[in-house]
């Protein structure tokens, strides 16, 4: 739909009004020499005044110091004013006529009318002059006076021309035409009008708002104010919208018939508009765009877009935004996207997370092609996913953080079982004891309590040294799962081995980090979970969060408002606050002021699972992990992996004992406040290293003259030490000078290599 200034076409006029005074006007001046010196004095002096108004008229025409309004009032002003140029020639040639005719007599009219006959004489040349000056008024109307078919007053545009005097009703019939002749009529009126020749093309128009475009005269600006429309349309300033256009001449307008729902703040958009967008507000310069119900929450869901005078959105303090749209924390969703400019909202009535999602079943967890499997669902619906393998980067690491009871043991249970059905191996330290015993049954080895968590640890990390000697030697860059299974260790309250007032804490540190570090291309996962994030809690060590995290991602069910700000949150969601999770879905600040016995108070119901979950999978969100009590129907407890690849596995309860017992003889020589005194010493087992020396010291010279060396593998039948532990272990007292190689291949002895003189 388009048109210009409003078309306000005149009514059609009798063809011959404006032929006939066309000829009237070419014809006045002849006919007044003519008649003038025939009439008698009193008619001539009556003559002579009624033509001085009419001259004043046409002068004042011919100069345009009339009015329009004046033209309207007038019969046939709208031709009165398209001829006033031939009029005003027609009336100075009459009042010479006139002139010559009523005070010279025949005489004068004469030399008027016949002087051009003799041109070289001066009444020759004043006649020629007026001759010339009568000639230009039918030469000026000649398309009227020539015109055969019969002509209606053309259409004009208000722009141009002046609305005629209506003859039938001017009321345009179509609210198109009304739009336009109003605007035409008090806007862009070129006279009249409030803001002169800033033209109107309508672009849309129905039953709710009418669109167009305004452009302003080449070289202006568009000035149209909401309250000049306002005042044309009678409706109020604030349902009428104008926006620049493709250019400073253009600006785009849209005025609303009823009241629009950016208004109504009962509605997502009304509320953004006036409480979170409004100068000031929490997201002031944004806007809302594809607003539409959301049929998951029975709320609203919308897509809020930056201004163009915002380069990204701002970063909305939850709190803040919560409190603009008053709602409350578990009922607002704001997602940002990797778009700096977009974010999705959802204005919640009934937050879906609340009722759960049932675990869907196991066909859930298989991995996709890029190694993804779902966990829960996320507010908007989409599956909450992550990743332990990618197929080209290898094992990736998780971190699950989140206070006692927010679900982090339902993480971890859900992570095992996928990793348990995609033919993983497990590995499972639980420090607080047997707080998930269906990890216990998918996983190839558990280690329950402090101690037993440890050794589970040294037992992953060992392995991990032995697939770094393996892959060297095989010459394997990238991890390969059909060379050696993808295993994965859970550690569940890992500060109990890494806090600040852990037992094991440095070599428990160690092994993280070595795990966190070299796990990647060997297949080796490590999914830790913790309540806390601080630094304090994982070892001191900020390589082991950033190493983790940096890989799989982060999982933030219910904690406190501090864990956000360690670490890296991605582009957008420094909004998030895992404080905000209420522990329960009840928490009413509107309930009851004064209680009596008989009001009835709600049982909470926990919000056990939820949580923020930004894994690889490149959406963070609000969501919610499947409701999975305990999975052991689905595990297949005679199908658990273990890693095929190392040889030591079969040992490996005696090397996580010869590794605990090393840790703890480390942790004797530095820590004697562990115990109160000698009675109270356990009796702990000997470590890898003793028992080698003990074997070497029974063998040695009992003189101390002679070096006595034996073969490795005699060294290892004897102490009991065998493979890895038994070469780690030798290698290691070489480096010290507590034992030295001797002079055959694989054998060692007693004390520092002898110095050759
Ligand atoms: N995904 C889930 N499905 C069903 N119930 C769950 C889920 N997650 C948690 N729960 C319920 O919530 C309770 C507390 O969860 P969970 O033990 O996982 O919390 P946590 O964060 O590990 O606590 P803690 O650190 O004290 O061990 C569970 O005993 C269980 O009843």
């Amino acid at each position: 739909m388009s048109s210009n200034t409003a078309p306000t076409t005149t009514a059609p006029r009798p063809a011959n009004t404006e032929r006939r005074i066309a000829y009237a006007t070419t014809l006045a001046p002849i006919t007044a020499g003519i008649l003038a010196p025939l009439l008698n004095h009193d008619t001539a002096i009556a003559l002579d005044l009624a033509y001085l108004p009419a001259a004043a008229f046409t002068t004042a025409s011919a100069m345009d110091w009339i009015p329009h309004t004046t033209y309207q009032q007038l019969p046939a002003g709208d031709i009165l004013h398209r001829h006033r140029f031939p009029a005003f020639l027609s009336t100075l040639a009459t009042g010479v006529a006139l002139g010559m005719g009523t005070f010279t007599g025949s005489q004068g009219a004469d030399a008027l009318l016949a002087g051009i006959l003799d041109p070289l004489t001066t009444k020759g040349i004043v006649s020629l002059g007026w001759w010339a000056t009568v000639a230009l008024v039918p030469t000026k109307l000649r398309r009227i006076l020539t015109s055969r078919k019969p002509r209606t007053a053309r259409p004009t545009t208000t722009s141009a021309a002046i609305p005629a005097k209506p003859t039938t009703p001017p009321t345009p019939q179509t609210p198109e035409q009304q739009i336009l002749h109003a605007w035409g009529q008090h806007i862009s009126h070129p006279d009249t009008g409030s803001h002169r020749g800033q033209t109107l093309r309508l672009r849309t128009i129905n039953a709710y708002r009418w669109q167009g475009t305004i452009t302003a005269p080449i070289g202006t600006t568009v000035t149209v104010t909401k309250d000049a429309v306002s005042s044309v349309y009678r409706k109020p300033a604030e349902w009428i919208d104008i926006k620049t256009g493709a250019h400073a001449g253009e600006a785009t307008i849209t005025v609303n018939l009823q009241p629009p729902a950016e208004l109504d703040t009962s509605t997502l958009a009304g509320a953004w508009r006036k409480w979170a967008a409004r100068n000031g507000g929490v997201m002031a310069g944004t806007h809302l765009e594809e607003v539409q119900p959301d049929p998951n929450t029975g709320g609203e869901v919308a897509r809020v877009i930056a201004d163009d005078t915002l380069d990204a959105l701002p970063t909305p303090n939850m709190r803040d935004l919560v409190g603009a749209l008053r709602t409350n924390h578990l009922l607002l969703s704001y997602e940002p996207s990797t778009n700096p400019r977009t974010a999705v909202i959802r204005l919640m009535k009934e937050n879906p997370l609340r009722a759960g999602t049932p675990f869907p079943g196991p066909k859930t967890l298989l991995p996709s092609e890029g190694g993804y499997f779902r966990i829960g669902r996320a507010v908007s619906g989409r599956p909450l996913r992550a990743q332990l393998l990618d197929p080209k980067l290898g094992a990736r690491h998780l971190f699950v953080s989140g206070v006692t009871g927010s679900g982090k043991g339902g993480v971890l249970q859900l992570i095992a079982l996928a990793a348990h059905l995609a033919g993983a191996v497990i590995i499972y330290a639980d420090p607080k004891g047997s707080s998930n015993p269906a990890i216990e049954k998918m996983a190839a080895y558990t280690g329950l309590g402090e101690d037993g968590a440890m050794g589970a640890l040294l037992l992953t990390e060992a392995l991990v040294n032995h697939r770094i000697n393996l892959t060297g030697q095989i010459k394997q860059k990238n991890f390969n799962p059909d060379v050696m299974p993808h295993v994965v260790f859970i550690l569940d309250e890992a500060s109990t081995l890494l806090g600040e007032k852990a037992t094991h804490r440095k070599r428990a540190t160690a092994a993280v980090g070595h795990i966190a570090k070299k796990g990647r291309s060997l297949g080796v996962s490590e999914v830790l979970a913790n309540q806390l994030l601080q630094l304090a809690e994982i070892g001191g060590d900020s390589a082991i969060r950033d190493n983790i995290i940096g890989s799989g991602g982060v999982i933030m069910l219910r904690s406190d408002s501090s864990q956000r700000h360690l670490i890296d949150l991605p582009p957008g969601m420094q909004t998030i606050n895992p404080a905000d999770i209420p522990a329960t879905w009840t928490g009413d600040d509107n309930g009851t002021l004064v209680y009596t016995d008989d009001i009835h108070i709600q049982d909470p119901e926990s919000t056990f699972g939820l949580g923020y979950f930004m894994t690889t999978d490149g959406v963070c969100a609000m969501g919610r992990t499947y409701t999975l009590e305990d999975a052991t129907e689905h595990i297949d407890e005679n199908n658990v992996t273990e890693p095929f690849d190392w040889p030591d596995w079969d040992n490996r309860h005696n090397l996580v004992a010869a590794l605990l017992a090393e840790d703890n003889e480390d942790l004797d020589s530095t820590t004697s406040t562990l115990f109160t005194g000698a009675e109270a010493t356990p009796k702990k087992p000997a470590s890898a290293k003793d028992k080698i020396l003990n074997t070497l010291q029974d063998l040695a010279d009992p003189l101390g003259i002679d070096t006595n060396y034996t073969h490795k593998d005699d060294i290892g039948r004897i102490a009991g030490v065998e493979g890895q532990t038994l070469a780690n272990t030798l290698s290691q007292l070489v480096k010290t000078n507590e034992i030295h190689r001797g002079p055959d291949a694989g054998t060692y002895g007693l004390g520092p290599a002898p110095t050759t003189e």
